[in-house]
């Protein structure tokens, strides 16, 4: 190997094989046809080489930009998996510096330590994150959204409002990318402490699961206290980007454009998984009741993809991260102003999805299932309480909004059997059964 250009070109004619053997590629539901570099950013140019590359992806009719970093100095290529490179673009960003048109920018006020190494985190994730010290994580998305990346802008956003339920914004890393200045990465305040929404839930249901005569109030692991606690940082986080960046009353244009968008879904999911097909009246009735929605819909920027494994339990309290949105949706749906009630919905099919992933694989057990729903409503119960408390005087109770809180849940598990199709088919049954029992066209 003697210089860049023949690391690319050796990487790229590797890619196909290897794209979808990644955790975070979102396109693991057909085959890579080509990838072609759109933008090649020399970090070191020799001893070892690192390189910074966009590439599109195609597969079909689809094309996307992913990110990667690249050297010569590890098997794989991915320079990611070294801890010093990986400590190089902190470093970079420590001293705002600008290379081969990627720029590295600390937030104002903020300084960055310098000489850590940077070891990737391992849990399942679409974009890849590196830990430094006890201190920092940097994200580096896999998938480029053109233009800043949401994830970004909003939580700027809320710190500026001293919003508490969020990690501090450290940083950026920004390139060109089809002439816009696109967020490549974002660094931010690492919680060493931190334990994740979904590891607690799910720990909380295997206590359920392993009691035989207890109910969910009674066992040691009863989360309900925990789930209302996550309510109100839910709520208070929808007030703080409304005090951060405005809201407005959705007209009946809009809500004609959010039913026909959640048909659209579905549509176009039931062509891929034909195992959705049974409910597609069902879930088009629920969609269309949306419209009987009594009173104002007020809408504004949300998290947009809020799930257990989206919040982060610390000695302080509640936090939330990965403002992202859904990584699957278009960028102009993602960044418009929506009901807070999607985010509520979210979190309502994740306390379902903590319940019964434990089933997956499992033989048929009319005992665990009962135990399964029991968990799921105490919880939801108590997320939604917790929620309508802290937003009396804000963002407005979800209770009363039952058509619009139960098409967004459905539209959520219509994305959820997608996701899991392209990226986990053995989870399938989760939002499958779930759309089964939501819609009354099943019992599990
Ligand atoms: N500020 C933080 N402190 C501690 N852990 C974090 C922090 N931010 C993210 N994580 C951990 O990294 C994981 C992935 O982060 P996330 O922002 O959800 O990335 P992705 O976009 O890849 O899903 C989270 O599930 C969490 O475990
Ligand atoms: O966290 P990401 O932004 O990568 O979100 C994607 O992946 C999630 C899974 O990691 C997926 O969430 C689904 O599975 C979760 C359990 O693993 C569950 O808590 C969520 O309720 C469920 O939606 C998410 O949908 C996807 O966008």
């Amino acid at each position: 190997m003697t210089g860049p250009h023949d690391l690319v070109d050796k990487v790229l004619a590797e890619l196909p094989a290897w794209l979808p053997a990644q955790r975070w590629f979102g396109g693991k539901d057909r085959p890579v046809s080509a990838v072609r570099p759109l933008r090649t950013g020399v970090l070191s140019a020799a001893d070892p080489l690192l390189v910074h590359l966009v590439v599109e992806v195609a597969q079909a009719d689809r094309r996307e930009p992913y990110q990667l970093l690249v050297t010569d100095r590890v098997d794989n290529y991915d320079a990611t998996t070294d801890p010093e490179l990986a400590g190089r673009l902190l470093d970079l960003i420590a001293e705002n510096a600008s290379v081969d048109g990627l720029v590295f920018e600390h937030e104002p006020d903020v300084r960055v330590q310098t000489g850590l190494r940077g070891r990737p985190i391992t849990s399942e994730q679409s974009n890849t994150s590196l830990v430094f010290g006890s201190q920092y994580i940097l994200k580096l998305f896999r998938k480029l959204t053109l233009g800043e990346n949401p994830d970004l802008v909003l939580q700027r956003a809320l710190h500026r409002v001293g919003c508490e339920h969020i990690a501090q914004p450290l940083g950026s890393i920004t390139g060109s990318l089809d002439g816009q200045t696109t967020t490549v990465g974002m660094l931010q305040q690492f919680l060493p402490d931190a334990v994740d929404g979904w590891a607690m839930a799910t720990t909380s249901v295997r206590d359920l699961m392993a009691e035989g005569d207890l109910h969910a109030d009674e066992v040691g692991g009863d989360f309900a206290g925990e789930a209302q606690r996550l309510g109100q940082a839910v709520a208070t986080v929808h007030a703080d980007l409304q005090r951060a960046l405005g809201s407005a009353y959705a007209d009946d244009e809009d809500i004609d454009r959010t039913v026909r968008a959640m048909v659209t879904r579905l549509d176009s999911v039931v062509e891929s998984v034909p195992e959705l097909a049974p409910y597609v009246p069902a879930l088009r009735e629920a969609f269309e009741q949306a419209r009987d929605t009594p009173g104002e819909i007020a809408v504004q920027h949300i998290h947009g993809d809020l799930h257990l494994g989206q919040v982060l339990r610390t000695v302080h309290g509640w936090l939330l991260i990965d403002f992202e949105g859904e990584p699957g949706a278009p960028i102009a749906e993602r960044t418009a102003l929506r009901s807070p009630l999607r985010d509520v919905a979210g979190m309502l099919r994740s306390f379902d999805y903590a319940a019964h992933q434990l089933l997956v694989g499992q033989p048929e057990d009319h005992q665990l299932a009962v135990r399964a729903l029991e968990w799921a409503r105490r919880n939801r119960a108590a997320f939604t309480e917790g929620y309508a408390e802290a937003a009396a005087s804000s963002v407005g109770d979800p209770r009363g909004r039952g058509h619009l809180l139960r098409a967004f849940e459905l539209d959520k598990a219509v994305y959820e059997v997608a996701y899991e199709y392209a990226n986990r088919p053995e989870w399938l049954t989760v939002p499958l059964s779930s759309i089964a029992r939501i819609t009354g066209e099943g019992t599990r």
